[in-house]
């Protein structure tokens, strides 16, 4: 009686062993595959090494061969799951590979991070020439939805799926000096709701990151001046310039099922910023 009451308990003893390993290796993204846009640097890059440190199999992407293979090779060496390929937002063939190849290699997709985006003139909106303009919708706007109208049809075979599009600040409170950019970032604010709706049922969730000013090289005029730092560091309550790694955290947390109720919301993460920049 004794050896068989001994028995049951180290058996007992094993699975709750084996049970709690388990359980403090398992992953909140685990078994997702995620496409990250324009990740091999900037909050891309801080995005696509956060869910893929949270188990997430995360494909890498941008314009130049040489950038996604050092981002690749970076991850790597950090024992991450990530491949990569190149992508031009813009371009149909090189959209349609990467979330093609993407599904034929993983076999689906849950996760659409999309990240790219261009700013090529300063100034008020009515000094945008039409060429200008015509490209930052093209890339910031046009392709966001193009990605998430190929990436839908796979997230349905699953059942699930998370979009995320990063928006700005600016499409909250327009910046004077980046008048077309501002209203392109406002655009995918609608999109986020828009798309929500309209997916929602297929248990595909769409949410939003609107960054503050975070230190990448596109914030470099804001943040690499001493007196502009200065500046932009009055108008920031928690008193610092954000890290790509702060929108990792967010864009995690997003794709998980930690927020599996919160979809259709455009989340500011600007450490409190609300004031034209
Ligand atoms: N850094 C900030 O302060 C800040 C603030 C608000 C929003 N954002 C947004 O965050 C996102 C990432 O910006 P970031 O700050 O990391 O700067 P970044 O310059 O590192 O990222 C922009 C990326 O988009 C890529 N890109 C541009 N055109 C592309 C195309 N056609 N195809 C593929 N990739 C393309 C660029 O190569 C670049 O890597 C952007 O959407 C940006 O608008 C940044």
């Amino acid at each position: 009686m004794i050896l068989k009451t001994a028995g049951i308990l180290s058996r007992r003893f094993l699975f709750t062993t084996a049970a709690t390993k388990m359980s403090s290796t398992a992953k909140k993204l685990d078994g997702r595959i995620a496409i990250v846009t324009a990740s091999t640097d900037g909050i891309g890059f801080a995005i696509a090494k956060r869910l893929a440190s949270d188990g997430a199999q995360v494909v890498v992407s941008s314009r130049k061969q040489k950038n996604v293979d050092a981002a690749v090779a970076k991850l790597k060496l950090e024992g991450l799951s990530v491949t990569g390929m190149v992508c031009h937002v813009g371009l149909k063939e090189d959209r349609e590979k990467l979330i093609e190849k993407t599904v034929s290699l993983f076999g689906g997709l849950d996760i659409l991070i999309s990240n790219a985006a261009v700013n090529p003139v300063f100034g008020p909106v009515l000094s945008c020439p039409e060429d200008a303009w015509d490209k930052i919708f093209d890339i910031n706007v046009k392709t966001a939805f193009l990605l998430a109208k190929s990436a839908v049809p796979h997230m349905e075979k699953r059942g699930r799926g998370s979009i995320i599009f990063i928006s700005s600040i600016a499409g909250f409170q327009p910046f004077s000096a980046l008048g077309a950019y501002s209203v392109s970032k406002t655009a995918l604010l609608g999109l986020t709701k828009v798309l929500a709706q309209e997916v929602g049922h297929s248990g595909i969730r769409v949410n939003c990151i609107a960054p503050g000013v975070i230190q990448t090289k596109f914030s470099s005029m804001l943040v690499d001046n001493d007196d502009v730092r200065n500046k932009v560091l009055e108008g920031i309550p928690l008193q610092r310039i954000g890290q790509p790694e702060d929108m990792g955290g967010l864009a995690s947390f997003l794709c998980s099922d930690d927020a599996s109720f919160i979809t259709g919301e455009n989340i500011i993460a600007a450490g409190g910023a609300q004031s034209r920049l």
